[in-house]
């Protein structure tokens, strides 16, 4: 168990609180949270996690840092902490999109091992899919990130190049799948069901389709044969979908969102 200081704590570095402490593996205790004004974290505090508002402070003592802030707000907390950091001693995390390990070595030390990790919001409930990179992090270093990060979810590592990909197809993708659930919902509703139950209908619906695939090593359309009938209902709603652009509508999303994600950052 390592000491692990979170700074920027909203979304996803709230998340990922949660989630390591649901794992059993990290006891609030362990845990500092950061954040510019503590009023957002008082609760968390009750819980057991160490809160600051003051990063220099809050990354001294920790074995493991996690920057979690939004990308127009990394050089100043880079900045911030620079005196504080011993890159002998501390290995540096990196969930922000955008930003190379390169780039936050430039702002701080040339010999700090630096590995970016891109979770998504289900690391919350330990399902996070969380794509790990770095370019200069000891073989040791890489498997404290993932061992950490296979407690709230499954791991894979790739190459830095891929991350600002790895950020659109699995970090947002949670709000492209969440939006699929909702509208199936809405379909549902159209169809005769009160919209709690299509909404759980429809959830459960999409957790089955996606255990098919994780569970049995399937390839989704060898499932969807398995669903289309000859003449059936299923394969007239799917042709449907496409001749309205649903898979090209997510293609094209994903690829948006990976154009984005590498803009996030200005050096200056
Ligand atoms: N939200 C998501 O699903 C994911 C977000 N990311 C990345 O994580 C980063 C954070 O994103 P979100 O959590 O969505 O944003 P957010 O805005 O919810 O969280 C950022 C937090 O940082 C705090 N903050 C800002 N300046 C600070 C400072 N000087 N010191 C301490 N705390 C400070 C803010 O108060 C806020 O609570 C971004 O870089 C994003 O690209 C990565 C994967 C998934
Ligand atoms: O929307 C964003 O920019 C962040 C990065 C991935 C998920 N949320």
């Amino acid at each position: 168990m390592k000491k692990i200081t979170i700074i920027g704590s909203g979304n996803i570095g709230l998340s990922l609180a949660k989630g390591l402490v649901k794992s059993g593996l990290y006891p609030a205790q362990s845990i500092t949270l950061t954040r510019r004004s503590l009023t957002g974290l008082a609760e968390y505090a009750t819980q057991g996690f160490q809160i600051s508002s003051d990063n220099a402070v809050a990354v001294k003592d920790a074995e493991i840092i996690v920057l979690a802030v939004l990308p127009q707000q990394v050089n100043k907390v880079l900045d911030e902490i620079k005196a504080s950091i011993n890159p002998q001693e501390q290995l540096f995390t990196s969930v922000v999109s955008g930003v190379t390990c390169k780039n936050i070595r430039e702002k701080l030390f040339d010999d700090l091992q630096v590995v970016r990790v891109m979770p998504n919001t289900s690391i919350a409930i330990q399902q996070s899919m969380t794509c790990i990179a770095t370019d200069n992090a000891s073989v040791e270093s890489l498997k404290i990130v993932k061992d950490i990060f296979d407690t709230v979810g499954m791991t894979i590592q790739i190459q830095e190049d891929l991350m600002t990909s790895a950020t659109a197809l699995c970090a947002c993708g949670i709000a492209f799948f969440l939006r699929s659930i909702r509208a199936a919902s809405q379909g549902g509703v159209e169809v005769g069901f009160h919209a709690k139950d299509a909404l759980m209908m429809a959830a459960q619906t999409a957790k089955g389709a996606a255990d098919l695939l994780l569970q049995l090593a399937s390839h989704p359309e060898h499932e969807i044969d398995k669903v289309t009938s000859p003449k059936g209902c299923t394969i007239a709603g799917l042709n449907e979908m496409e001749h309205n652009g649903f898979s090209s509508a997510m293609i094209k999303g994903i690829k948006t969102s990976a154009k984005i994600a590498g803009e996030l950052y200005t050096k200056e």
